[in-house]
Formats: structure tokens, sequence, C-alpha cells
């Protein structure tokens, strides 16, 4: 897989997402994030309709429940031929495994989520009671997916040499919360720019509102391209 700039398509609007993606050139590969607000509204068609027009997809759901309950949604999604599906990695090690199973023989990847790239120390320790420092909860979780058959995780950039330590190098990290040096950082909390989540080693970003916002998506997109492929 190249290192994809995933899109974020966080609309709460059909049409105005549709006009968004109508502003990039046919050719232009796109690699989109429907995330649950999209999902909740507009369903599994809204998918297909995406992916039936040639897009890579990642399909961020964030599953977190019992295993059972994940891995009969994972065999639904294994037939809907997308690229990137997430659960929460402290749903624990056998919701991973049910998951990954459950995508058994599609071309899905399965991500897992780390912690929330919008958490930071002080809410971790304050509002979750997790004794540990932010970055040794996001390690811990990594090695967990990745011993439980996890293609990735999620996590914020700065994060990945960390996990690749304690997992491998070719264990997906794709980093949502970044923020191009002029941007607002919003609710997010753990960020980085495109060119230092590069140098960090992510696999893949994720960036929404600085494209989707943006007064021109097209190019805040392809300068966010140009900074990461640098
Ligand atoms: O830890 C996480 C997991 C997922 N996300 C998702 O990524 C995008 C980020 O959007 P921005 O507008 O660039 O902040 C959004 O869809 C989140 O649901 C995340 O941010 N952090």
């Amino acid at each position: 897989m190249n290192k994809p700039v995933i899109v974020a398509l966080d609309f709460a609007d059909d049409f105005e997402c549709i006009n968004f993606l109508n502003q990039f050139p046919k050719d232009e590969k796109l690699f989109l994030k429907i995330g649950l607000e999209m999902f909740c509204q507009f369903g599994y068609p809204f998918v297909k309709s995406l992916r039936d027009r040639g897009y890579n997809f990642f399909l961020d759901l964030k599953l977190h429940d019992i295993p059972n309950t994940v891995k009969r949604t994972c065999e639904m999604i294994a037939k809907w031929d997308v690229q990137m599906l997430t659960v929460h990695a402290s749903g624990g090690a056998e919701m991973i495994a049910a998951a990954k199973a459950g995508l058994d023989g599609s071309v899905t990847k399965l991500l897992a989520v780390t912690q929330l790239t919008s958490l930071g120390q002080t809410e971790l320790a304050h509002e979750l009671q997790v004794p540990l420092k932010s970055q040794d909860y996001v390690t811990h979780l990594a090695k967990l997916a990745y011993d439980n058959g996890a293609d990735g995780v999620i996590s914020s950039a700065l994060e990945v040499p960390m996990i690749k330590e304690v997992t491998s190098s070719d264990f997906l990290c794709v980093t949502p919360g970044i923020r191009p040096k002029s941007a607002q950082v919003g609710d997010q909390k753990r960020v980085a720019t495109p060119a230092q989540a590069r140098s960090l080693g992510s696999d893949g970003i994720v960036v929404g509102r600085p494209i989707t916002q943006a007064s021109n998506g097209y190019q805040a997109y392809m300068n966010i391209c140009e900074e990461w492929n640098k």
C-alpha cells in the first residue's frame, strides 16, 4: 500500500459531500474515510456509491462490543470491499481477534484505535483514571492489537516510532490529529504536521477539517500531499 493521505469526510449532508468531491479531478485516486457521522445518517448505500466511484475506502466505525457481536458485524463488512476498518483496541484481546476472524478472506485491513488523538495526558489520568503515561498506554494497546491479529493501529504520529519498536516495522500506523502549521487544532490534543508524521514513520495520515473546511478543499489537499510526499 502506498502511504496515503486519507480524507475524513465528516459532512452532515451527502449533497455537500458530493460537491466537495466534485472539486477533485476525476483521475485523482482519493482515499476516503467515512466515520460515524455520515455512516449513521446515510449507511451502506452511501459507502457503496462512493466505492463504485473507484475511491479507496476506510470505514471508521470504531467498533467496541462483545466479541460475538463484533465478529458478526465484521463478517458483514467483509463483503463491502473496503480497505480499512477500525475497532477500539480497548475492547480487549478476544474482541480484536474476533474482529480479525470476521474479516477473514476479505481485503479489509483491521486497525485498532489506541488512545483517541482528542485525549491528552490530563484526560487519560483524570477522566479515564488510567495510571500510565499516554505513550505507555498507546504502546500497550498497540502491542495488544498486534498480538491478536490486527494489521495496524490508529494513534497520533508522535507515538509511531515507539509502536513500531514494540510491534514490527510493517505493522501499520495510520495517524489522524494532523494539522498543517497554520491550521486550527480544534478538539485534537496529540497533533503533528504532515511533515512530522512522515519523518516519524506514519503509514498514512487522516485529515478532515483542514481539507473539508478549507475555502479551496482541493488546493488544501494538494498542499498537504506536497508536504507529506516531500
Ligand atoms: O484517534 C482518532 C481516531 C479517529 N479520528 C478521526 O479522524 C478524523 C480527524 O478529523 P480532523 O477534522 O482532521 O480532526 C475524524 O474523522 C476523527 O473521527 C481521530 O481524529 N482520532
